[in-house]
């Protein structure tokens, strides 16, 4: 050790890099009130928009009034899909290669959709001329059954696909069918399943929800007609590609279209997608010459913006007698609502579903996804999930414990019996995909022993005797749970978003006092990009992370990204600021080399400096050496210390976890408790401990909602039942439970910092851990499969139909 330098564990601590329990730099802002939203954003002279939306699920407009509307003090304009249609923007083209209408043309498909959109003075102006405008409806037959929107005599949805009978993803069979897609040996898994010694089959159904963001969806647009430039603040959560879009489906040149995404208050998936407000709020701006803002209540937000789940998934599942398992058949009926506006990698119509042969080790696999349109709001979109990865997870989670349930075998067994084993990795699943990297049995042992297992399998046996014998109406439930996420998206071979590849990009400029910016292709909407990606640029640069500003979401100075959700961020920008880094460092070494008057290969890195190999009293710290490099004439070195990096990833990243939860039921009034909740997430490299520990929470408490009560609901006519928040469950301080974090960490062998992605797998294990615990309290009594979610009534209503109401 160098008597002039502190230790190097001393200064290694003072960087606040990876594996730093650094606070959260954001939060001063956001706890004081100080955040910037797109709704605190006032421009002078800005109107405000707002939608009349329909009530009905299917119904042609015969005619639009507006007269009173435009009359009314304060209104400055009305525009309707044929003001729109001159300009071709009337419809627009979804992510899933769909298009979808901007405002109603001819007809509406989903009860909320955008009829009209007023621009007035105020806020409230707005909204009473809403109240104003006529619109004349005539009702049409409702389909909010994808089953029965799959009928011979089914009505007609799509009438502008009438005679259209190839789709974005290939033949379509039906006039509501949108595509067929299947993946694995169709053949060979029939055979295995109709030789098998065991054989369970169930249908699973994960229903409709919301990811409800705090902040709703909104934006302002402005156009500057003297500069010819656009600029649009919006909710976004993938800025490029909404400025890519805007600049292919307007005609303005993209240099001219200015996306800035302020703080979010919450994404979950949600502001993944184009709305009609964006669309809409860009015209008025340009019709009208000043900046227009859009943003939407609560009950649009639920009733109209994207949806997520509502998967039907049937499935087979076959074993040896001694619960081997050999086959894995599933077919997913999945309601698109009235557009396929998913949000999903455009190869892949159903995301990543095909993940769902989970952390199992088996041989032969076949699925087939068919997605149906029906009269719902169109959408489809992660919601803390990453691209039906929930699904997957959820579909094969569920299929484990009936096949447990028909071999007689232990779920936590069967589970250990079929894990994927530590020397098969990289494992390539059979249904298409290379898992980097996974250790499950530590991560499963570790987890049993930390609730208890045995014992808690022994309390349940002693409680379902007491039940029967009438001395408690309480049941015990233990749900089980051991995902395996996909995240990262992705590769650009085999990853695009219309065409746009998905890499990540990250640009960094050392200041010659030794700060730094850093700004990044992503967005945070909470999960505190501006702290992690400074502590991953404080290991690799030596630059105390306290020194670096992050900044995301402007398209005028952050570097061409795809943005942030699916878990991407860490994956693919977090890669990409490791090799920013990296660059960096590189450029650093030849400067100090020259500094000591070495040869480059003669220095070493030691934490934040450049060393003489053999001489430690020799160096230049980073600090030194970014002075240096902004005044020293250094032969052969461009002045300046600057990197970028577009980084595209070899793969996806495979985080795994083990969840358990154990969970009390009033079996007569179906209410709930949760005694235990334990999460063992395994995301690779730990960048900050304390953020993981805060995704985790907040991702097993939406995990919890969804299970347990959320839903977006309709009746027969395609009313939405559950559009609001006294309807629609978010769980308070009330209902979440306390959560026990823990964690294995398994490096992913091909990220520069082997991180994997975090902040979804607590839905993705979540969920099924939940639904788990409910399923096995009554398991005892013969139930095999109740849908989610289980809220009191639902819970209930099991106990009811198992005859324990006496
Ligand atoms: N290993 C590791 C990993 C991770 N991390 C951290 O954690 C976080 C997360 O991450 P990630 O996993 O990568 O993710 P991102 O991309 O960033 O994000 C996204 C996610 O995120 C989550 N979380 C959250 N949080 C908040 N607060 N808010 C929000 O909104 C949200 N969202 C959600 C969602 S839904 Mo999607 O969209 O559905 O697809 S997807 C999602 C960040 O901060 C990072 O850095 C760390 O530390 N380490
Ligand atoms: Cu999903």
């Amino acid at each position: 050790m160098n008597e002039m330098s502190p230790p190097t564990a001393e200064r290694a601590a003072a960087l606040k890099g990876l594996g730093s329990e650094r606070k959260r730099v954001e939060d001063a802002r956001f706890t004081q009130g100080k955040g910037n939203y797109v709704d605190d954003l006032k421009l002078p002279g800005m109107l405000f928009g707002d939608f009349v939306r329909s009530p009905y699920a299917h119904a042609r407009i015969k005619s639009i009034d507006a007269e009173a509307a435009k009359a009314l003090p304060g209104v400055v304009a009305v525009l309707t899909a044929e003001d729109l249609a001159p300009l071709g923007l009337h419809w627009m083209p979804t992510l899933a290669g769909d298009k979808q209408m901007v405002l109603a043309d001819g007809k509406v498909l989903f009860q909320g959709q955008e009829v009209a959109f007023v621009v007035a003075e105020d806020r409230y102006i707005a909204a009473d001329a809403v109240e104003l405008i006529e619109v004349d409806y005539e009702e049409l037959p409702v389909v909010t059954d994808p089953f029965k929107a799959q009928a011979d005599d089914a009505p007609v949805l799509r009438e502008d696909l009438d005679g259209n009978m190839e789709g974005a993803h290939g033949p379509r069979r039906h006039h509501n069918h949108i595509f067929t897609w299947e993946q694995g040996d169709k053949e060979a898994t029939d055979t295995v399943i109709g030789s098998a010694d065991v054989v369970a089959e169930e249908m699973i159904y994960y229903h409709r929800t919301h990811p409800c963001p705090l902040e709703t969806c909104g934006c302002v647009a402005s156009m500057d007609k003297v500069n010819g430039k656009l600029t649009v603040h919006g909710t976004f959560q993938a800025p490029h590609a909404v400025r890519t879009v805007a600049s292919l489906i307007s005609g303005i040149a993209e240099h001219n279209i200015r996306i800035i995404s302020p703080d979010i208050g919450g994404g979950f998936g949600n502001k993944v997608g184009v709305y009609p407000g964006y669309i809409c709020s860009i015209v008025a701006s340009i019709v009208t010459g000043v900046p227009v803002k859009w943003v939407e209540d609560r009950m649009d937000n639920l009733m109209a913006t994207a949806f997520a789940r509502d998967y039907w998934m049937q499935g087979k599942i076959a074993a040896t007698k001694d619960g081997k398992i050999t086959g894995l058949w599933c077919h997913v009926t999945a309601d698109h609502g009235a557009f396929d506006a998913c949000a999903d990698p455009t190869k892949f119509p159903a995301g990543f579903f095909n993940i769902c042969t989970g952390s199992y080790d088996i041989p032969t696999a076949y699925l087939a996804v068919d997605g149906v349109y029906t009269n719902k709001a169109p959408g489809g979109v992660a919601y803390r999930c990453s691209f039906r990865v929930t699904e997957a997870a959820y579909f094969i989670e569920r299929m484990i414990e009936v096949l447990a349930i028909k071999l007689g075998m232990d779920a936590a067994e069967l589970r250990a019996k079929n894990f994927i084993k530590a020397d098969q990795f990289p494992y390539r699943s059979a249904l298409g995909w290379e898992y980097d990297s996974g250790n499950y049995q530590p991560a499963w042992d570790k987890a049993l022993k930390a609730v208890g297992y045995d014992d808690l399998r022994k309390e349940q046996a002693e409680r379902v005797e007491a039940f029967k014998r009438g001395e408690t109406r309480k049941l015990l439930g233990i749900g089980l749970t051991f995902f395996t996420e996909i995240v990262g998206a992705g590769p650009v071979k085999n990853c695009d978003i219309l065409g746009l590849g998905m890499f990540d990009s990250c640009e960094i400029r050392i200041h010659p006092t030794g700060s730094a910016i850093a700004r990044l292709g992503t967005i945070s909407q909470g999960q505190g990009h501006a702290t992690t990606f400074a502590q991953i640029l404080a290991s690799e640069t030596g630059i105390p992370a306290d020194d670096i500003t992050i900044e995301e979401g402007d398209t005028d100075t952050a570097p061409y990204g795809l943005g942030t959700y699916g878990s991407r961020s860490t994956p693919v920008a977090g890669a990409a600021t490791a090799m920013a880094g990296r660059k960096i460092r590189a450029k650093a070494q030849m400067i100090a080399a020259y500094l000591l008057e070495v040869h480059d290969d003669d220095v070493e890195w030691d934490v934040d400096r450049f060393v003489v190999k053999g001489a430690p009293e020799r160096f230049k710290t980073m600090k030194e050496i970014a002075f240096a490099s902004y005044n020293q004439a250094i032969p052969g070195v461009e002045p300046g210390l600057e990197a970028v990096s577009y980084y595209d990833p070899p793969n996806m990243t495979y985080p795994f976890g083990a969840y358990i939860c154990v969970m009390e039921i009033d079996a007569d009034t179906g209410e709930w408790s949760i005694r235990q909740f334990y999460a063992l997430d395994d995301c690779g490299t730990r960048i900050n401990p304390m953020i993981i520990e805060g995704q985790v929470h907040g991702g097993v408490t939406e995990a919890l909602a969804i299970a347990m009560g959320q839903e977006i609901a309709y009746d027969e006519i395609g009313n939405v039942k559950t559009g609001t928040l006294m309807d629609f469950f978010i769980p308070t301080a009330w209902e979440t439970p306390h959560y026990t974090t823990d964690h294995t960490v398994t490096p992913s062998p091909h990220h520069p910092i082997g991180a994997k992605g975090v902040g979804e797998s607590p839905n993705v294990g979540g969920v099924p851990a939940f639904s788990n615990a409910v399923h096995d309290a009554f398991r005892p009594f013969g139930l095999v499969q109740a849908h989610m979610p289980h809220d009191h009534w639902r819970i209930w209503k099991i106990a009811h139909d198992l005859g324990l109401h006496g």
